[in-house]
C-alpha cells in the first residue's frame, strides 16, 4: 500500500485554497438553546448537522470539541462519529478536539482511537497535551505519520490560568512552553512544506515571546467569543503568521441556525484574516 499524503502537504493545500480558518463546533447548552433546539441527543444532531452541512465544503478545518458530544454519551459519540464522517467526506479536515494526555501505553490507545484508518472516530488531526512529558506522546506521534494524519500539542494556551504551568521554567532555563516548541520543532525539522506537529497557541496571549519557528502548523485558539480578533495575530505570532490557523467557535456559532448566515460569519473572519496576515 503506498503511504499516504503526510498531514503538512493536506493542510498547506486546503489554507492555500481555502484560507487557512478552523471552525470550532461547540454544541454547548446555551447554542443549542439559542438555535431553538432542545439541549438532548436530538439538538445535537442537527446543530452538528448544520454547522457541517454549511461549513464542510468551504473551510479548512472543522474542529469538533468531543466534550460537547460525550456529555450525552454513547448517542453523542455516535452524533460526532457521523459528523466526523461528512466532514471529511466534504473536503475539509477534521482536527478532533480532544485534548488527550496520558501515559504512552495509554496515549497508544487514544492514538488508535483519532488516528488509525480503522477507527469510527478517525479524524485528520487530535489536540494533545505534552504536560505528562513530551515523549509520553510518542505513540500518538508515530501513528500520525503512518496515518498521514496531525498533532496538535497545548503550548501556550488561551486560558489566563495556563501562564502558571506553561511559563514556568523548566530544567534547563527556558520556559515549558519553549521546551515542548522546540520538541515540535525537533519532530517536523526537514518536512516540506511543513511537518505534521502543529502547537496550540493563544491569539489573546498578545506577544508569544517564544520561538514559534517549528516548521509546522499553529493553531491559534481565542478569536471571537475570548476576546482575540484577526488582527492581533501579527502581534502574536509575528514572522510565524503564515502557519498559522485561526480557530473561532462562538463567534461563528452564535450567527446560526440559519446556514446563510453561519456562513457569512465564517467569511467574515475568512476576510479579516487575509487582511491582517496579508498585511503582516
Ligand atoms: O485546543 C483548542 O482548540 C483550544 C486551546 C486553547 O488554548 N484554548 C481554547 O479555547 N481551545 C478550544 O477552542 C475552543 C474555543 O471556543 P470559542 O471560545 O467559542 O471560540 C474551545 O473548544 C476550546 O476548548
Amino acid at each position: 500500500m503506498s503511504s499516504p499524503e503526510p498531514f503538512g502537504a493536506r493542510l498547506r493545500q486546503a489554507m492555500d485554497t481555502r484560507g487557512p480558518l478552523c471552525v470550532g463546533i461547540d454544541p454547548h447548552a446555551s447554542l443549542l438553546t439559542a438555535w431553538g433546539l432542545d439541549d438532548d441527543v436530538n439538538g445535537l444532531e442537527r446543530f452538528t448537522r448544520t454547522v457541517v452541512e454549511a461549513l464542510a465544503d468551504r473551510v479548512a478545518v472543522l474542529k469538533p470539541q468531543s466534550a460537547f458530544f460525550e456529555r450525552f454519551g454513547s448517542r453523542g459519540v455516535a452524533v460526532l462519529e457521523r459528523a466526523v464522517a461528512e466532514a471529511r467526506a466534504a473536503g475539509a479536515l477534521v482536527l478532533m478536539d480532544a485534548k488527550r494526555g496520558d501515559i504512552g501505553s495509554t496515549m497508544g490507545a487514544y492514538a488508535e482511537a483519532f488516528l488509525d484508518r480503522g477507527s469510527p472516530l478517525f479524524s485528520d488531526a487530535v489536540t494533545v497535551s505534552p504536560y505528562l512529558g513530551f515523549g509520553s506522546l510518542r505513540p500518538a506521534l508515530d501513528q500520525a505519520v503512518l496515518s498521514g494524519c496531525g498533532v496538535f500539542v497545548l503550548a501556550l494556551t488561551s486560558n489566563p490560568e495556563g501562564a502558571e504551568v506553561q511559563r514556568a521554567t523548566a530544567s534547563g532555563g527556558s520556559s515549558l512552553a519553549q521546551l515542548m516548541l522546540d520538541h515540535m520543532a525537533g519532530e517536523n525539522a526537514g518536512a516540506d512544506p511543513m511537518g505534521p506537529v502543529g502547537a496550540v497557541v493563544g491569539a489573546t496571549l498578545g506577544a508569544a515571546g517564544v520561538d514559534l519557528d517549528i516548521n509546522g502548523p499553529l493553531l491559534a485558539p481565542g478569536i471571537g467569543a475570548q476576546g482575540a480578533t484577526p488582527a492581533d495575530l501579527p502581534g502574536v505570532f509575528g514572522g510565524a503568521v503564515r502557519n498559522v490557523v485561526p480557530s473561532v467557535s462562538r463567534g461563528v456559532l452564535r450567527y446560526g441556525p440559519d446556514a446563510v448566515a453561519l456562513r457569512t460569519a465564517a467569511e467574515r473572519f475568512a476576510e479579516e484574516i487575509r487582511v491582517a496576515v496579508g498585511e503582516a
